[in-house]
């Protein structure tokens, strides 16, 4: 822009700078969509490849109008040095979603994730890591319409909390979950940052940011080390289809398109899941145990042999000593018992390997005799009959799915590799009461299907992903640990979660034993304690109930300044339904979200209650908007989303409807920790003791 166009006012250079800024952008844009790719590529293969990386690139340079291309600015005091430079000898940046230049190349906006913008997430008064001053932007519908500045270079003055991120933590909640890359905190950035060779786990209370940090973390990742993940891949667990619907816009938001989602059952579906355990078999089939029990019988098919393996080829017999092939067999068998060391040999490859041993002790058999036979000629013999013959009886093919169908059908198969591992009471808690025919016609329940994970992996090495994010991790079973472990052998991953909210019989007691049966235990231990969401008097609320349900956590603390809105109301039995959908009512006057949390059983008679009083509502997993924004979410299903305001009908229901009352009460806290603005409490029983 000619110097003489150039506003005086602050404000406006800014906009300024935000209009040519998405100018160029559109140009990045507009060059993208003109490339040719005819020239280039001389097959239809890669010019298929292309053309998606080339869509993939015209979407993520899309001119968001709700997400403003920078949200901050960086004045260094002097030019970053060459290592950090990313644009040049310009010494202010502008931070934003993504990477925009000019016609000359010149960076107009720097990607929040280069090195170059650490500091707007980092530096601090004490260390301030050469900027003079940090400016975050704020915006109003799409304009620009503040700016916020921060002088770093006085070390002796106050931080002072910033308006503008208050704003954004209150901003009323509608629709998917947001991205956070305008206001992630410094302990929160570091973590997000942390390199990618290590594994962090991340302890924290409800709505400390342990998701949008796991993300962000991913979208970081992929911009640090873009090739390498693109050709080892990423993956986001998390708990059921609501959530990852839930979270499913943020990485889009952020450019990383290209992150694949999904929950533990997804990850294990080797069967179709039709049956459903009691509890207490669940929690034996989800023991570490099993896995030992798994070994044992994948191997228990392999026995030695008592006859010579003779290859007739011509005229020539050829005879290799039943001692000679069990010294093979057993060399191979110890190669296959290094349990989980990462480089033994898995069953399926060792059955592989046996017949090429046979097959080399015939080929030196021939040497000895004069002749001279080749590689071509060890691979007829390891395909000559009486080698596959004698190979399918010592080291048989196992059907992992029918190794386990068995496990559980068979008492005697089972106690014979139980032995020593899972008490006789125990074998009879897992064993199906009725035996089933077939893998296709059994009643296969959850956890079985991780089983058959399992006994897969002994017979097939799980290809591993170069880094998993594991949201909710408490509460997966040891088992469960184990098969998101193994899709990260030579990767790295981020577990998240609050030992706290775990709700599964099987809850992670300890995040060193998580780590341990994930194949990672040297990875380090965070804990986020500032919340974002929860208000002050809410969380204190909840936190009643840590003693009896986490005892050793930290309370949260809540960032939010907004007291909140927190009632608790007790009515007459006959009035709690009509006294439920007064308070959605109420909660529905105000800006935002509300969810209505109801034990699994209230929840038909409350959907018909809000149908009759006409109120229309939503299922968790479906988009709340401006036009619909009461959600009934049973509490089984709220882990991990939030809602503005939160309507809690009783809560004596919603511990009962767990097993025993540890559990019942953290499925309270989750259920009384999803408020951003206000949480009512309704309820005609009485409420939990812990709560008093
Ligand atoms: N630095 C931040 N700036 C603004 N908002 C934030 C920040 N960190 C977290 N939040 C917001 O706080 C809310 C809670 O975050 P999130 O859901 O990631 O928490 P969580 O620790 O996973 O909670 P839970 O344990 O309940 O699942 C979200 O709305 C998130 O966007």
């Amino acid at each position: 822009m000619p110097a003489q166009q150039v506003p005086n006012d602050p404000l406006a250079r800014e906009r300024a700078h935000l209009s040519s800024s998405r100018s160029a952008l559109r140009a990045m844009r507009a060059d993208v969509e003109a490339l040719d790719i005819k020239d280039v590529t001389a097959n239809w293969v890669n010019a298929a490849v292309l053309e998606r990386q080339i869509e993939d690139r015209i979407t993520a340079l899309a001119d968001l109008a709700h997400t403003p291309l920078f949200f901050g600015r960086l004045d260094y005091l002097h030019a970053p040095g060459a290592d950090r430079a990313e644009g040049g000898e310009g010494e202010r940046f502008y931070i934003g979603r993504r990477h925009v230049h000019d016609a000359d190349g010149d960076p107009m906006v720097i990607d929040w994730r280069a090195p170059v913008s650490q500091p707007f997430y980092r530096a601090s008064k004490k260390e301030p890591m050469d900027v003079r001053t940090r400016r975050r932007f704020g915006y109003t519908g799409g304009e620009l319409t503040a700016y916020e500045d921060e002088d770093l270079t006085d070390a002796a003055g106050e931080e002072q909390a910033s308006k503008l991120l208050q704003t954004e933590i209150e901003r009323p909640r509608v629709g998917p979950m947001r991205d956070i890359v305008a206001t992630i905190q410094p302990e929160q950035d570091e973590i997000v940052r942390a390199g990618i060779g290590g594994t962090v786990c991340v302890q924290g209370a409800p709505g400390t940011g342990k998701t949008a940090v796991g993300l962000h973390r991913v979208a970081y990742l992929l911009y640090a080390h873009r090739e390498r993940l693109a050709r080892t891949g990423t993956l986001v667990i998390g708990p059921n289809r609501s959530f990852l619907h839930y979270i499913e816009q943020v990485l889009p938001a952020l450019g990383e398109l290209n992150v694949a989602q999904a929950t533990v059952d997804d990850l294990v579906a080797h069967v179709e899941v039709r049956g459903e355990d009691a509890p207490a078999a669940a929690r034996l089939k989800g023991d570490a145990r099993m896995a030992e029990v798994l070994r044992r019988a994948v191997r228990s098919g392999v026995t030695m042999p008592d006859e010579a393996v003779v290859v007739v080829r011509g005229s020539r017999r050829w005879r290799v000593p039943a001692y000679e092939i069990e010294e093979m067999v057993r060399e191979l068998l110890s190669n296959t018992s290094r349990y989980r060391d990462g480089r033994d040999f898995r069953y399926g490859a060792a059955r592989e390997a046996l017949p090429q041993r046979i097959a080399h002790a015939v080929l030196v058999r021939m040497e000895e005799a004069g002749e001279a036979p080749d590689d071509r000629v060890q691979d007829a013999v390891a395909r000559n009959a009486a080698v596959k013959a004698a190979v399918k009886s010592l080291w048989p093919a196992v059907d992992p799915a029918k190794l386990v169908l068995r496990l559980l059908s068979d008492a005697e198969f089972l106690a014979e590799h139980a032995d020593g591992v899972l008490t006789a009471g125990e074998q009879a808690e897992i064993l199906w009461a009725k035996p089933a025919r077939g893998v296709r016609s059994a009643k296969w329940s959850a956890a079985d299907a991780v089983l058959i994970d399992e006994a897969s992996d002994l017979v097939a090495r799980t290809p591993s992903l170069g880094h998993v994010v594991l949201d909710e991790a408490q509460d997966l079973s040891p088992m469960q640990y184990r098969a998101v472990g193994r899709r990260c052998t030579t990767g790295s991953a981020t577990i998240l979660g609050d030992l706290a909210q775990g709700t599964t019989p099987w809850a992670t007691p300890t995040w060193a034993e998580a780590l341990t049966h994930l194949g990672k235990p040297d990875a380090s231990v965070e804990e986020l304690t500032q919340g974002f969401r929860v208000p002050r008097e809410v969380i204190a609320y909840a936190s009643r109930l840590l003693p009896a349900i986490a005892p050793g956590l930290t309370e949260a603390t809540s960032v939010r300044e907004a007291a909140g809105d927190f009632s608790v109301r007790e009515v007459a039995a006959p009035a709690r339904d009509e006294a439920v959908v007064a308070a959605c009512r109420e909660a529905l006057t105000r800006e935002g979200s509300t969810g209505l949390i109801a034990a699994d059983a209230r929840v038909a008679p409350l959907a018909e209650a809000l149908r009759t009083a006409g109120l229309p509502f939503l299922a968790p997993g479906e988009e709340t908007s401006a036009d619909a924004r009461l959600t009934l979410v049973p509490a089984t299903l709220a882990k991990g989303l939030e809602y503005d305001y939160v309507v809690l009908d009783e809560p004596s229901e919603v511990v009962a409807g767990e097993p025993d009352e540890r559990t019942g009460l953290r499925r309270l806290y989750v259920a009384l920790t999803r408020a951003v603005s206000g949480l009512t409490v309704i309820h005609a029983e009485g409420l939990p003791g812990q709560l008093g």
